[in-house]
C-alpha cells in the first residue's frame, strides 16, 4: 500500500486543530479569569524534557526558558531540531515527561512574589504552521465561532459571545470581509488574519505562532508582521520561524533550539 506520508502528518495536526479548538472552549468556559494585579509574570519552561510515549527517543532535553508577559519572543533553529515539539507542549497538546511549564508572578524586587502556576491550556492560543489547511467551516463567521456552545436562550452569554468576535475580527481588520465569505477564497495575507482572530476571540494569554509567515508573497508577509507588531502591544506572543530578518525589529527575546532539542538564549543573527 502506497502512503501518502504529508496527507498523514497534514490529517493529524486537522484532527489536533480541531481537537485543539472544541477542548479549548469547553475548558475556558469552566475556568476563572485570571488576571493577576501584580507587578509582572512571565509565562515559564522549566527544564522540560520529552519523549513521545512508547519511543526511546528525546526531543526535548531540559528545556528552561522565560518570556515576560506583553513581550516577544522568537525561537529559530534548524529543521527538525524540536521548535514545534516544544510548542505543542505549551499549547497543552502533548505532556512533558519531565519538567514544569507554569506561570510565574514577580514583585517589585523582582523575586517571585508567590508560588508558581501551571499554565492552563485554555490560556494559550496556538497558530499553526498553514493554519489556512485546517480551516473547518464554510464562512467565516462559522470559523471564528467553531466550538462555541450552540445556546438558546441565554441572551446575555449570547451579547457577550458576539462582542468577542466582534473585537477579535476588528482587531486582525476582517472587518471589511463579509462574514458570509468562503475562507478559501480569502487571499494568503487574510487566511491568516482569520487564522488569528480564531485565537483572538478565546483572549489568550499566551499566543503561539509557528511560522506565521510560511508561505505568503511579499505582500502578505508585509501584511503580517505589521499585525503582529499591532498585537504585540496587547499580547505575550512566542513565534517559531525561520524568517528572521522580518521578524527582528519586533523581537524582545530571541533563543535558538539546537539538534536534539536543546534550547540556548541567542540573539538573532542577521
Ligand atoms: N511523535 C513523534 N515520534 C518520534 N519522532 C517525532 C515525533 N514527533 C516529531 N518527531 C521528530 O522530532 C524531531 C523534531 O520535530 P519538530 O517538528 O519539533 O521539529 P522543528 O524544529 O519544528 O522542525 P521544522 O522547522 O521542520 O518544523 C523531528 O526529527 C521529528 O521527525
Amino acid at each position: 500500500m502506497n502512503l501518502d506520508l504529508n496527507a498523514v502528518s497534514r490529517t493529524k495536526r486537522q484532527v489536533d486543530n480541531v481537537l485543539y479548538r472544541t477542548n479549548e472552549w469547553n475548558d475556558r468556559k469552566s475556568s476563572q479569569p485570571f488576571r493577576p494585579k501584580c507587578d509582572y509574570s512571565c509565562f515559564e519552561v522549566r527544564d522540560v524534557s520529552y519523549r513521545p510515549p512508547g519511543t526511546q527517543l528525546s526531543l526535548l532535553n531540559s528545556v528552561s526558558f522565560s518570556l515576560p508577559e506583553k513581550s516577544f519572543g522568537l525561537i529559530f533553529g534548524r529543521s527538525g531540531s524540536g521548535k514545534t515539539t516544544l510548542l505543542q507542549l505549551l499549547a497543552g497538546l502533548n505532556k512533558p515527561t519531565s519538567g514544569c511549564i507554569c506561570v510565574q508572578r514577580y514583585g517589585n524586587d523582582g523575586y517571585p512574589s508567590q508560588a508558581p502556576e501551571p499554565l492552563p491550556s485554555e490560556r494559550v492560543g496556538i497558530v499553526f504552521q498553514f493554519p489556512e489547511r485546517y480551516f473547518v467551516a464554510d464562512n467565516v463567521l462559522e470559523e471564528v465561532t467553531f466550538g462555541w456552545p450552540r445556546l438558546k436562550g441565554d441572551l446575555q452569554v449570547k451579547e457577550h459571545l458576539a462582542l468577542r468576535l466582534q473585537q477579535a475580527i476588528n482587531w486582525v481588520g476582517l472587518n471589511g470581509i463579509s462574514l458570509d465569505k468562503d475562507p478559501q477564497s480569502l487571499s494568503g495575507g487574510y487566511k491568516r488574519r482569520l487564522a488569528l482572530a480564531v485565537q483572538l476571540v478565546q483572549t489568550p494569554d499566551l499566543l503561539i505562532l509557528d511560522e506565521p509567515l510560511a508561505g505568503l508573497d511579499w505582500k502578505a508577509r508585509a501584511d503580517v508582521v505589521k499585525l503582529l507588531k499591532h498585537l504585540k502591544k496587547e499580547l505575550t506572543i512566542l513565534v517559531v520561524s525561520h524568517d528572521l530578518k522580518e521578524l527582528a525589529a519586533l523581537v524582545d527575546q530571541s533563543w535558538v533550539m539546537e539538534m536534539g532539542g536543546i534550547l540556548k538564549e541567542e540573539p538573532l543573527p542577521v
